[in-house]
C-alpha cells in the first residue's frame, strides 16, 4: 500500500528492524487520489517530532482531502519544492539549536534572518506560503523551543504567513507531550481547511520560490 513504507532519516536511535527495506531515502507520498499536495517537514533527533509528523501525514489526506509529501528539513533543502501549505514538526536540540537533518535547514532560517530582518531592500521571497508550525522543546531548558521558534520566525521575515497557533510541546512530561502534540494536531485542521479554500498558488509562483530558497 503506497505511503505505509518509513524511510530511515536522521535520527539517532530508531533500531533498523523498525525499516522496511526498498524503500527510498528521502521522501514519500501518501494515497495520491486527492487534488492539492501539502507539504510536511520534520526534524527529529529522537524521533518526537517525526514520529508526529507521520502521524500527522497519515491523517491530512482524509481530513483535509490532499495529497501529503512528507520530507525531512535538510533533504528538502537540497531540492526545495514549496506547496502552499507547510506543516511543520521540528524539535530543539544542543542548546536551542537544531536536530540532525534538521541543521542546513536552520543555518538557512539563520541567513534568512539576518538578510531580511528590518531591510525593506528585500521582499519576501515565501509570500503566499501558509505555515503550521508544531515545535517540540523541554521547558528545563533555557533555549526552551528556541529552534522552532527560529524557524518560524525567519519563514515569517521571508513572506510566509502562520496557520493556527504556534504549537510549543513539553518534554519534561512525554506523557503530557504526547497528549500536546495531539491536541495540536486537532487544533490544526480548520485552519488548515480554510486556507486549503483559498486559491492555490500558481506553478510559476512556487518555481520562483524554490529558485529563491538557498
Ligand atoms: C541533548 C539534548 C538537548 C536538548 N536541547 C534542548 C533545547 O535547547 N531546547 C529545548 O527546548 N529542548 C531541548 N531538548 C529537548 C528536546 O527538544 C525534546 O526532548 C524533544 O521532545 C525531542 O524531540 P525529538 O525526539 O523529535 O528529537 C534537548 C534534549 C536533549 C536530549
Amino acid at each position: 500500500m503506497p505511503g505505509l513504507a518509513t524511510p530511515p532519516s536522521k535520527r539517532d536511535n530508531r533500531p533498523l528492524s523498525h525499516f522496511q527495506p526498498g524503500t527510498t531515502m528521502t521522501e514519500e507520498e501518501t494515497t495520491m487520489t486527492e487534488e492539492e499536495e501539502i507539504l510536511v517537514l520534520f526534524g527529529s533527533q529522537r524521533g518526537t517530532s517525526e514520529d508526529a509528523a507521520r502521524a500527522f501525514a497519515k491523517e491530512a489526506p482524509q481530513r483535509l482531502n490532499v495529497k501529503v509529501k512528507i520530507v525531512e528539513m535538510d533533504d528538502f533543502l537540497e531540492s526545495p519544492s514549496w506547496r502552499k501549505v507547510v506543516v511543520i514538526f521540528v524539535s530543539s536540540f544542543g542548546t536551542g539549536g537544531a536536530p540532525m537533518g534538521a541543521q542546513a535547514f536552520r543555518k538557512f532560517c539563520d541567513r534568512v534572518i539576518t538578510d531580511y530582518t528590518d531591510n525593506p531592500d528585500k521582499e519576501g521571497f515565501l509570500k503566499g506560503i501558509h505555515i503550521a508550525m508544531c515545535g517540540q522543546g523541554d521547558s528545563k531548558y533555557q533555549t526552551y523551543q528556541e529552534n522552532p521558534k527560529t524557524i518560524a520566525k525567519a519563514l515569517t521575515v521571508a513572506g510566509a504567513d502562520l496557520v493556527g497557533d504556534v504549537g510549543a510541546t513539553d518534554a519534561e512530561n512525554r506523557m503530557k507531550q504526547q497528549e500536546e502534540i495531539r491536541q495540536w494536531i486537532e487544533s490544526i485542521w480548520d485552519p488548515l481547511s480554510k486556507v486549503l479554500a483559498e486559491a492555490p498558488l500558481t506553478e510559476d509562483h512556487l518555481q520562483e520560490m524554490n529558485a529563491k530558497t538557498k
